[in-house]
């Protein structure tokens, strides 16, 4: 079995396909934790349009990116990268990066916002929008992509052999987030251990991830440790389980260590846009099957953020 399998989606609208696609996600996420997506009905032209005001947006000069800053990394435009690394205790140079990212809850009142989490829940920001067409596109993103991602929950939860709809009530108040990370031309060498994106693991429920045909990078550690690249295929999305999905599974489901490496060509540049599904704030996650400790899903995801930000 290949590290990353390809899992065609088309047929998810029938009993059948459900239980076989199900099937191939159990597998892919006892084994690596990653799995590409085809057939998942996402518009090509959606995908595109989300890429066309994505890539201007990073293009504008860096005064102008800079309108649109928050707190570092969390809401808006964050010009450093921030060592990834630094969330699983590595220390390393910052990555080679820029973000954009904006949450589903970036909208809501502030006091209903502020009432989501501590100093670290970056999903309590407010969202900061570079302009009116740039917000519609992301939000359609955001929207069509969300509803993909509480699908593959629901195959998910068919392939532990739960309800379909075991996990929906946990993510029914999301604070899901999307990010562009910009990986710029390489106009400078990296320093020792700098990378595009450094070693961790993602905090969340899962990571539903576009990339550019043409350009990767993006590595998978395999159970010795050792990295494996991510094939490109074209039109389809990397899903990955995070953190919170693997204690849910008491950790038969690996939430998998990955990376991005720099270009061969230090010329070229690579954007990447994760959407990263969220359960709710308050939502416990417990294993399943019962035993083993119980994590409170917003509390767990600070206490990553906060190491990242701070190092
Ligand atoms: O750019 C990529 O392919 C991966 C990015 C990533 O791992 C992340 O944003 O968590
Ligand atoms: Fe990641």
């Amino acid at each position: 079995m290949t590290l990353v399998p390809i899992i065609d989606l088309s047929t998810r609208d029938t009993p059948e396909g459900r239980a076989a696609i199900a099937a191939r996600i159990g597998d892919a996420c006892r084994t690596s934790g990653f799995y590409v997506i085809t057939g998942h009905g996402v518009p090509a032209d959606l995908v595109e349009r989300m890429y066309t005001v994505t890539n201007d947006f990073f293009r504008l000069p860096r005064a102008l990116k800079d309108r649109v800053a928050t707190r570092p990394g969390v809401s808006g435009f964050r010009r450093a990268g921030g060592s990834t690394a630094a969330s699983i205790g590595e220390e390393t140079p910052p990555d080679l990066c820029e973000v954009y990212a904006a949450h589903v809850t970036g909208e809501l009142p502030d006091d209903e916002r502020a009432a989501l989490g501590g100093p670290w829940a970056t999903w309590t920001l407010a969202n900061i929008w570079p302009s009116a067409e740039f917000k519609a596109v992301w939000w359609e993103y955001m929207d069509t992509v969300g509803a993909l991602a509480a699908d593959l929950m629901r195959l998910s939860a068919l392939a532990l052999g739960l309800d379909e709809e075991y996990f929906a009530g946990r993510f029914d108040r999301h604070g899901s987030s999307v990010a562009a990370n910009y990986y710029y031309p390489q106009v400078r060498p990296p320093l020792p251990g700098q990378l595009r994106r450094g070693p961790h693991t993602d905090f969340g429920g899962l990571t539903v991830l576009y990339q550019e045909d043409h350009r990767s990078g993006l590595q998978v550690a395999d159970i010795t440790g050792a990295w494996r690249d991510v094939a490109v295929v074209p039109g389809s999305f990397v899903v990955n389980i995070g953190d919170l999905m693997s204690l849910w599974t008491g950790g038969r489901w690996l939430s998998t260590m990955h990376r991005v490496i720099n270009p061969d060509d230090a010329g070229t540049s690579r954007l990447s846009i994760p959407f990263f599904y969220l359960p709710n704030h308050d939502a416990v996650i417990e294993p399943v099957d019962g035993g083993g400790d119980a994590v409170i899903a917003g509390e767990w995801m600070s206490r990553k953020l906060e190491k990242l930000f701070t190092g």
